[in-house]
């Protein structure tokens, strides 16, 4: 299955991402870094085996009334 995981870099997204990955799913990772380290992505490499394609998105905010 194809899983977003928002905040997957932070402490509770990270080892979700893990045992997602662990149980052969694609994990994809949305994080904008406000509270974690992109360092955190070679860690998840090491413990998964997997090597990580980043990609770069800008968001801006919607705001509606
Ligand atoms: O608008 C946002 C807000 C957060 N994040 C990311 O979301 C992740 C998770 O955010 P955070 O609120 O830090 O949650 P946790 O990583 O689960 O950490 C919380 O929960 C841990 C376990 O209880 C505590 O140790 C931490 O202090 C506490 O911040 C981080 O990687 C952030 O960079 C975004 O991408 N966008």
């Amino acid at each position: 299955m194809n899983i977003l995981v928002t905040g997957g870099l932070g402490f509770i997204g990270s080892h979700t991402a893990v045992k997602l990955i662990k149980n052969n799913h694609k994990v994809i990772i949305a994080d904008n870094l406000v509270n974690a380290k992109v360092e955190i992505l070679e860690k998840l490499s090491t413990i998964t085996g997997i090597k990580s394609t980043d990609y770069y998105v800008t968001l801006k905010p919607i705001f509606c009334f």
